[in-house]
């Protein structure tokens, strides 16, 4: 039993890769309160013993080789359970694909990220990231529902891009059903150094959808920076994230820099562009990165027969991934937007 391990190391991470597919859960409470719950691999409960407003999900290696918010999500951890750090709210952290993790890939066979809002459960293939998309919507169900009604709900799904990125840091807003973006949140993307924000124009069966569409939760995709293995992220570009991390689970309120539109670059999605044929392949080399605009009428994509030219001026490239599998997302572009009605 892994039990007295964590107690001690709370290297909930090393249990995690130690047990690629399933974990006895268990609980027990920390000398301040809190009580601890493993409820599976890679998930692990932290509730208070005073009185809480918020409830907070927090994820990371949804995609395995993404491994800088595996680190912040692994520190934050330990110094929970090692009392060097008390909880003040509910919080649920995810570590998404332990095998993943261990091989250091995207994913073992599927694609994690494009398993969420049911579609784990479409067509007839059967595998362990299905099984997993499958339980992590419960999970983080469970989490919402089983306290009141009513109580402030987030997800933070913590990532890092394949490519560089033009800004190194940025947030995808999910598509909120004509709901109205919240400046708020884009006040705390700021404390956590990401000024730049996508914001999508239909559903996904991305992670953040399904907690922003399903449980109303302020839910987003962040992209810290580029994907690096282990032992090769430079920490200090990540303080911001950990530290306004930090404050939004040890805090009971947390005040946020002035809100003023000139601090952030907005983006809105101009188009998604899926690869339907064997034969795709991108203008630009794999060194283009986020981010970078193109000229009207330049040729941007080849789908088999069908080209992809730059409809507007400066229409820019986001995730291009030529390798993604048959019907999925390969490019998003996107236009620059500006703060209007539709934010509160
Ligand atoms: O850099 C890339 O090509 C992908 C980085 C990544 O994993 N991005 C997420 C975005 C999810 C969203 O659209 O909210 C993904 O593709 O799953
Ligand atoms: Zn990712």
């Amino acid at each position: 039993m892994y039990l007295e391990t964590l107690k001690k190391s709370g290297d909930f991470l090393s249990i995690t890769r130690d047990n690629e597919f399933h974990l006895e859960p268990t609980s027990f409470a920390l000398a301040n309160g809190t009580q601890v719950e493993v409820l599976d691999t890679g998930v692990i409960k932290f509730t208070p013993s005073v009185k809480t407003t918020k409830d907070i999900v927090l994820s990371s290696a949804v995609h395995g080789n993404e491994t800088a918010p595996i680190e912040i999500c692994d520190e934050l951890i330990q110094n929970i359970i090692l009392g060097k750090l008390e909880v003040k709210q509910r919080v649920l952290f995810i570590f998404g694909n332990p095998k993943s993790i261990n091989i250091g890939e995207r994913f073992v066979e599927e694609n994690l990220n494009r398993l969420f809002s049911g579609s784990h459960s479409k067509g007839d293939v059967k595998n362990a990231e299905r099984d997993r998309a499958k339980n992590l919507e419960s999970y983080v169900s469970d989490f919402f529902n089983e306290v009141e009604a009513g109580r402030y709900r987030c997800h933070y799904d913590l990532h890092t891009a394949i490519r560089g990125s033009k800004n190194e840091k940025f947030a995808v807003y999910p598509f909120l059903n004509g709901k109205p973006w919240k400046k708020s949140q884009l006040q705390f993307l700021l404390s956590c150094g990401v000024n730049t924000v996508l914001m999508m124009a239909a559903p996904a069966t991305t992670f953040s959808y399904f907690s922003s569409n399903e449980f109303g939760a302020d839910a987003f995709t962040i992209e810290l920076g580029q994907v690096k293995p282990f032992g090769e992220n430079d920490m200090a570009r990540f303080e911001k994230t950990k530290q306004t991390l930090t404050a939004l689970i040890s805090q009971e309120k947390v005040e946020y820099k002035e809100f003023n539109s000139n601090d952030f670059e907005l983006f809105e999605v101009y188009r998604t562009i899926n690869r339907t044929q064997e034969a795709f392949s991108f203008t630009f080399p794999d060194s283009a990165v986020n981010f970078t605009g193109f000229a009207k009428g330049e040729l941007l994509a080849n789908d088999g027969e069908k080209q992809y030219f730059a409809e507007v001026e400066g229409e820019a490239i986001i995730f291009p991934n030529a390798k993604v599998a048959l019907g999925q997302r390969a490019l998003l572009t996107v236009i620059p937007m500006q703060i209007n009605e539709n934010f509160i």
